[in-house]
């Protein structure tokens, strides 16, 4: 037995471990993890054919087994395409595995040039590669799916990089690589064949996990209805604010609004359409606040707004361009859903607890309400300074 078949059938082994951890993911509902796992079985059985080539007949140590090993290289794509939420493209994908394909029956019974057929299946295997990368690339992500995703498009990088140079060498130096003695470019060849599958499966394993862990934070820190932050995620980002505004000296205001009568919109047009209101609002929210500023839902119809670097008079002015974002009148069957709401604003004190703030926010909100509501009402302003002004509009 050839000692290069030693790798192929290692990788084979990576393959089926591959299919066990990508099943274990198969309840996750991830996109893309089903395809991933065809791949590696695919490549398994192509591998398994590559390494027992001086027994089978020609057709399937040359043709089946790179249509089995290029169809895995492009199910790997299609899960990746599929986990990004991008359409695959199956034509140009079909079109260029039937291509290779015939290329490589071309130079097998036609002319036999085992090189040009190696670099023509490299391109290919490269050519996908490269699509890999660009597509995880071009995705804008949270910043909490970076690292998978940088690693995994460096490794598809690297790999695009290295079929690539594979193509050319075989083309520039005919022979080189298919010398039976393990020279140094013939093994670092062989090894990049074999490991890309795998390592690029680890990738889309590595960004799955990361989703997931993404996905339970967002469960654990947003609100369901709205997607605003819920109360657990305000009380632990006012936490860190305020240990920063005490080191910095900087100002840190609190926001706390609630919408006018929503017991009577509940009544009047139905418990869903009182929801509407709830995502709409937060919907305004999310379009006036700022990249580091947190909109949150206290409860019920309250929410809070938490707004760091800003002092009373920059809380002041935000809960002044909310109250108008948030005068509302939104179209239903029923008849139109007008709704505004109610705004008290705190700003930090010296020493002060946060649960100190929100209860001074809150009692300027309980202000805004008895003034008439659809109003804004400062507490009571730091060290005696005068009440800033709280006109409507
Ligand atoms: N649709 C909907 N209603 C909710 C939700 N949570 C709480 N409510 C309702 O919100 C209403 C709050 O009513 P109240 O506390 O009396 O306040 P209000 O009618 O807004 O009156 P003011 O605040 O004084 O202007 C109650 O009827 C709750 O049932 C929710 O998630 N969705």
């Amino acid at each position: 037995m050839s000692s290069a078949i030693y790798p192929l059938l290692l990788t084979a082994a990576l393959c089926v471990v591959m299919v066990f951890v990508l099943a274990s993911l198969g309840r996750s509902g991830i996109p893309g993890v089903h395809a991933w796992a065809l791949a590696n079985g695919a490549a398994m059985l192509s591998l398994l054919l590559f390494s027992a080539v001086a027994g089978l007949p020609a057709l399937l140590a040359v043709e089946i087994s790179e249509a089995l090993l290029g169809l895995s290289i492009c199910l790997l794509y299609d899960g990746f395409r599929r986990f990004l939420g991008r359409p695959t493209p199956y034509a140009v994908l079909g079109a260029g595995l039937a291509l290779m394909l015939a290329a490589v029956a071309w130079f097998h019974y036609v002319v036999d040039d085992p090189d040009t057929r190696m670099a023509i299946a490299s391109l290919l295997h490269g050519g996908v590669c490269l699509a890999i990368a660009a597509d995880i690339l071009r995705q804008p992500h949270d910043a909490r799916l970076a690292y998978a995703h940088r690693f995994t498009a460096t490794a598809a990088l690297l790999f695009a990089g290295g079929h690539l140079g594979r193509a050319l060498a075989h083309l520039a130096h005919p022979r080189m690589l298919a010398g039976a003695a393990p020279s140094l470019s013939n093994s670092f060849y062989l090894a990049l064949g074999t490991v890309a599958l795998p390592v690029l499966t680890i990738g889309a394993v590595m960004m799955v996990h990361e989703r997931m862990l993404a996905q339970a934070e967002d469960m654990a820190n947003r609100d369901y209805l709205t997607g605003a932050w819920n109360r657990r995620a305000l009380f632990r980002f006012a936490d860190r604010e305020l240990q920063r505004a005490r080191r910095t000296g900087r100002p840190l205001s609190l926001l706390v609004l609630d919408v006018d009568h929503f017991k009577r919109i509940n009544d009047l047009h139905g418990h869903a359409q009182g929801d509407r209101v709830l995502v709409d609002l937060t919907a305004q929210a999310g379009a006036i606040i700022r990249r580091f500023d947190l909109f949150a839902r206290l409860g019920g119809e309250e929410f809070a707004l938490l707004l760091p670097e800003a002092d009373a008079d920059a809380a002041l002015h935000a809960a002044h361009r909310l109250r108008q974002a948030m005068q509302r009148t939104l179209p239903e069957s029923s008849g139109a859903i007008a709704y505004t709401v109610s705004i008290g604003v705190a700003t930090l004190r010296e020493e002060e607890s946060f649960s100190a703030l929100l209860g001074r926010a809150d009692v300027a909100l309980y202000a805004a309400k008895e003034a008439g509501r659809n109003t804004v009402r400062m507490a009571e302003p730091p060290d005696g300074l005068p009440q800033a002004p709280h006109a409507r509009g």
